[in-house]
Order: C-alpha cells, then structure tokens, then sequence
C-alpha cells in the first residue's frame, strides 16, 4: 500500500510469543488458556502465540477480545513488563502504560499522590508542578484533593490516574481498560483527551470490552482470540465480526 509506505512506524510486534509458567498451585491460570501440566507440576500458558503488527504514528488501535484472550499481556510486553518466550517487540520511544496505580499509595491525599504518580511516570518534579492545576481540574476532585486515595470512590481513583498519566503528551501511550470505570460523561472527556494525544503525532493502544468507546475512539482494531490475533483492520469491520462472533459462540 503506497500511503502505509510514508507513515513513521513507531512499534513492531514480530511474531510475540509469551508463556507463563506457573505452579499448579498458583492462581494466575485463567479459564480460556490452555494450561499444560507439566511432569514438575509446572503449567505452562501460551498466553500469546506468534502476534505479529506495525504501528504507525497518529494511529489509535483499539486492541479487543474476550477475557483471557491476551490484550493486557500484549500491553505488558509492550512496556517491557513482561518478557517475550519468542519473537520481539520494536518500538521507536518506550511505551507509555496508562495506569499509574501501582505507584499510588491509598493512604496518601490525592495532591502527594499525583507527585508520586508524575514521578512513576517519568515527569520531571517541575513537570509535575506545572501541570498540578490542570491534573486536578481534569480529574475534577478539586473539593476532595487533600483527602486521601483510600477515600475516593473507584471511579474517583480512575479520573485522578487517567488525569496524571494523560496531562503529558506522549509519543506511544497504553490505556488498558481505564475508561470503562468513569461515568459516561468523564468517559466522554477522557476519549476527546486520546484523540487529542493522538493527533499530536502520538500513538494511542486503547484495550477496552466497551464497543461503544472503541468505536469512539479508534480507527483500527486488533482482535485477539486465545492468544492469536484473528482481525487487524478498520474499526467498524473488526468490531463488527467480533460482535458477530460473540453473539454465534
Ligand atoms: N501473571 C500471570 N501468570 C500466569 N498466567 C497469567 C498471568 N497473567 C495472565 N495470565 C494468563 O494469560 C492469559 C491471558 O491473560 P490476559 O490478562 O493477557 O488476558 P486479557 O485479554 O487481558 O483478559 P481480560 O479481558 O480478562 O483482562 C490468561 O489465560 C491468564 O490466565
């Protein structure tokens, strides 16, 4: 395709293989893998098997399939989270993961958590200070901003998340499912920040079950099916097979 041949390729997945292997005894086995026991009680989960995709700059990919398929594994072998058993991941500047919940502590108010937040993201103390006014104004906790996380409702604790981790720009940014837990009009608000991310030459991955902020969101889609990607293409086709899919299995 002649116009693919001038977009900037920012991320190449090349034939990603990833395997968990976990004691039988352990909790981490899903109900859609596979798991194959081995002669050391070891399971092995071939959680993604041989994904392959080119990502291009100003594109947002809405990555769907149903649970256990493999889209947080693919985002967390995006990041460098989780390594691959086979094939690599390329990508031009380290992708970002939208989810800085790891790194907030409940006991902490909002304020001191969105330094920490900034931080665990890489921003600068003065990037942090800068864009503190704008956090808290997207997030829209102003009354309860010196209160602490542990007393945010959870859709609360996702506004300040996507609010700290989307104040910056970013080259390549991850949203793993953190609009579905906003009420409809913070989802709006959040969508119309990745179109913006988006068209200033970034590249946004949008995992989501939500059709509707998919649609709203993305122009291409990935469908991942027990850990193969069976549809790469424009939204409305691959949402619509997956739909068809769904409704038929
Ligand atoms: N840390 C882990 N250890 C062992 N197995 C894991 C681990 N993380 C995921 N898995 C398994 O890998 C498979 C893919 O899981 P993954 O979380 O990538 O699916 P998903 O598509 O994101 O699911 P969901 O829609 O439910 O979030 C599942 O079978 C899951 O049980």
């Amino acid at each position: 395709m002649a116009a693919t041949d001038h977009r900037r390729p920012v991320v190449v997945v090349d034939e990603l293989h990833v395997e968990y292997k976990v004691y039988a005894s352990g909790k981490a086995v899903g109900p859609n893998a596979k798991p194959v026991r081995s002669p050391r009680g070891i399971r092995t989960v071939h959680a993604l098997k041989g994904v392959s995709f080119v990502a291009y700059e100003n594109e947002s990919i809405g990555v769907i399939g149903s649970n256990g398929s493999g889209k947080s594994t693919l985002m967390r072998a995006m990041v460098g989270l989780t390594p691959p058993s086979g094939g690599a991941v390329y990508a031009s500047s380290r992708p970002n993961l939208l989810g800085v919940g790891a790194a907030l502590l409940p006991d902490l108010s909002g304020e001191r958590n969105i330094v920490l937040g900034g931080l665990a993201l890489g921003f600068k103390k003065s990037e942090i200070t800068a864009l503190r006014d704008q956090i808290v104004e997207f997030s829209e906790l102003q009354d309860f901003i010196d209160l602490p996380m542990r007393t945010y409702s959870s859709g609360m604790q996702a506004r300040l998340k996507f609010a700290i981790a989307a104040s910056q720009q970013h080259d390549i940014l991850i949203v793993d499912e953190a609009l579905s837990v906003g009420d409809k009009r913070f989802q709006a608000r959040s969508e119309g920040r990745i179109r913006e991310i988006r068209d200033n030459a970034g590249t946004v991955f949008l995992v989501s079950h939500s059709m509707a902020s998919i649609r709203g969101t993305c122009d291409r889609v990935i469908w991942l099916k027990k850990g193969e990607l069976v549809m790469d293409g424009p939204t409305d086709e691959v949402v619509t097979a997956y739909e068809l899919d769904r409704s038929t299995s």
